[in-house]
C-alpha cells in the first residue's frame, strides 16, 4: 500500500482507486490534494463517468481502471439479465464519453467488453466483470514496476552520474494503478541512487506538477524543485538538466506522443538545450490506428480552469483557448519506455514490433 501524508500530516493512502466490499468504488478526490484529502464513493457507471470528467480521478490509467470499475458496478446494480450487452450498453458509451484522449480509457473497456463477450448465462456476470476490472488494476500495476525497471537501466547503463530531471503534470501512483508511469521511473531511480534532482513545472491551469507531483516525491524523499511552466528554458540554460521524462495519454503509429499541454514546448526546449527526452507508457498506449498525432483531435476544457483565480473571476471577455493535450513529434522522442522494453528513436516499425511481441526484452 503506497502511503503518503497529506499537508496536515496525517497518513494517506496514495492509492487514488479502491473497490470496497460493499460494491462502491472509493476515489481520492484529486482536484481536493494536496491540501484537502476527501474521497468520493461511487455505485453506478454514471457517478464514475461524472468522477472522470470532473477529473476527481484523473490521469490515463487511472481514468481507465475507474471506468473498468464502472462496468463492474453497472452489472451489480442490475443483477441479472437476459441480454447483457444490451443492459450494459448505455453504461459503456457514458464511460466511453468521459474522456477522449486517454487511450487507457477506451483500452479498459475494450477489456471489459472482451470480458463480456466470453461469458455465458449460466456465469455469474457480474462477479466476472469485477474480476476483469481487478485484474485490469493489478496489470497495471504490474506495468509500472516493469517501466520502471527498465527506467532505472537506461539511468544506470548510460550515466555514472546522479542525474537531473523535468517532470510535467503528474503522472505517478495518483494517476494510475501502482507506482506510476514517468513518476515510477524517477521515484525508482532515486532509490538506486541515479538521481541527484527533480525540477517539477507546476502545470497551469490544474497544477498537476505544483499540487501532485510535489506532493508525491516529497513524501519519497527525492529532492526537488518546483517552477512556474514558463521558466523551464531558463532553468535548462542554467541548471545542467539532462533529461526529461514525461508520461503519455497516447502514442500515435508513428511515435508521436500526445501528453499534457506543454510536453511539446519542453521536447523542443530539449532539444536546443541538448537534454534527452523520455516518454513512459505502457504498451497499450500505443494506438496504431492513428497515424500521426495530429490526427487526434486534441481536448479542450473550460475557460473557467483559466478565469477563476480562487474566488476572483478574471474574465475581461477576452476569448480563452483551453487544449489540455498537446502532441510531440517522435523525432524530439529519445526513448520510450514501456513494459515491453524499451524504444530508442521510435518509429513505426519499432511501435509495431513492439505491440506485436510480448516482450522486447
Ligand atoms: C498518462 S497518465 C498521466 C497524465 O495525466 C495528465 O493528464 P490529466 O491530469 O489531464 O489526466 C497528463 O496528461 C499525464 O500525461
Amino acid at each position: 500500500m503506497l502511503q503518503s501524508k497529506a499537508l496536515g500530516g496525517e497518513q494517506v493512502s496514495l492509492e487514488s482507486i479502491e473497490w470496497l466490499s460493499n460494491r462502491r468504488l472509493r476515489l481520492l478526490d484529486q482536484r481536493r490534494l494536496p491540501d484537502r484529502i476527501v474521497y468520493c464513493e461511487c455505485s453506478s457507471a454514471p457517478e464514475v463517468a461524472e468522477a472522470i470528467a470532473s477529473m476527481t480521478v484523473r490521469g490515463g490509467p487511472a481514468i481507465g481502471i475507474a471506468a473498468a470499475y464502472g462496468i463492474a458496478l453497472a452489472a451489480q446494480a442490475i443483477g441479472a439479465s437476459e441480454d447483457w450487452n444490451a443492459a450494459l450498453a448505455a453504461d459503456f458509451e457514458l464511460l466511453e464519453g468521459a474522456q477522449s484522449t486517454a487511450i487507457s480509457l477506451s483500452w479498459a473497456l475494450g477489456i471489459m467488453r472482451q470480458t463480456l463477450r466470453k461469458l455465458t448465462l449460466q456465469q455469474d456476470v457480474p462477479a466476472r466483470l469485477l474480476q476483469a476490472a481487478i485484474a485490469v488494476h493489478e496489470s497495471d500495476r504490474e506495468a509500472n514496476r516493469s517501466m520502471a525497471r527498465f527506467g532505472v537501466q537506461i539511468f544506470g547503463r548510460r550515466h555514472k552520474k546522479p542525474q537531473r530531471i523535468m517532470l510535467h503534470s503528474n503522472d505517478g501512483a495518483l494517476a494510475s494503478g501502482g507506482v506510476g508511469t514517468a513518476l515510477g521511473v524517477v521515484s525508482a531511480a532515486h532509490e538506486a541512487g541515479l538521481v541527484e534532482r527533480v525540477y517539477i513545472s507546476e502545470t497551469r491551469p490544474l497544477l498537476q506538477g505544483s499540487r501532485l507531483t510535489a506532493w508525491e516525491l516529497a513524501q519519497a524523499g527525492v529532492p526537488a524543485q518546483l517552477h512556474i511552466d514558463s521558466a523551464a528554458a531558463h532553468l535548462m540554460k542554467s541548471e545542467d538538466i539532462n533529461w526529461v521524462v514525461v508520461a503519455a495519454d497516447r502514442i500515435a503509429a508513428n511515435g508521436d506522443a500526445i501528453c499534457k499541454i506543454g510536453t511539446y514546448a519542453l521536447a523542443v526546449l530539449a532539444m536546443h538545450h541538448g537534454l534527452r527526452f523520455m516518454v513512459v507508457a505502457s504498451s497499450s498506449c500505443i494506438d496504431l490506428s492513428l497515424e500521426v498525432g495530429d490526427d487526434l483531435p486534441l481536448e479542450e476544457r473550460s475557460s473557467r480552469e483559466l478565469l477563476q483565480l480562487g474566488e476572483r473571476n478574471i474574465d475581461t471577455g477576452t476569448p480563452v483557448s483551453n487544449p489540455v493535450f498537446d502532441v510531440t513529434p517522435a523525432d524530439l522522442i529519445d526513448v520510450i519506455v514501456t513494459e515491453k522494453g524499451v524504444i530508442e528513436r521510435p518509429d513505426e516499425k519499432k511501435l509495431a514490433d513492439l505491440v506485436s511481441h510480448r516482450r522486447l526484452h
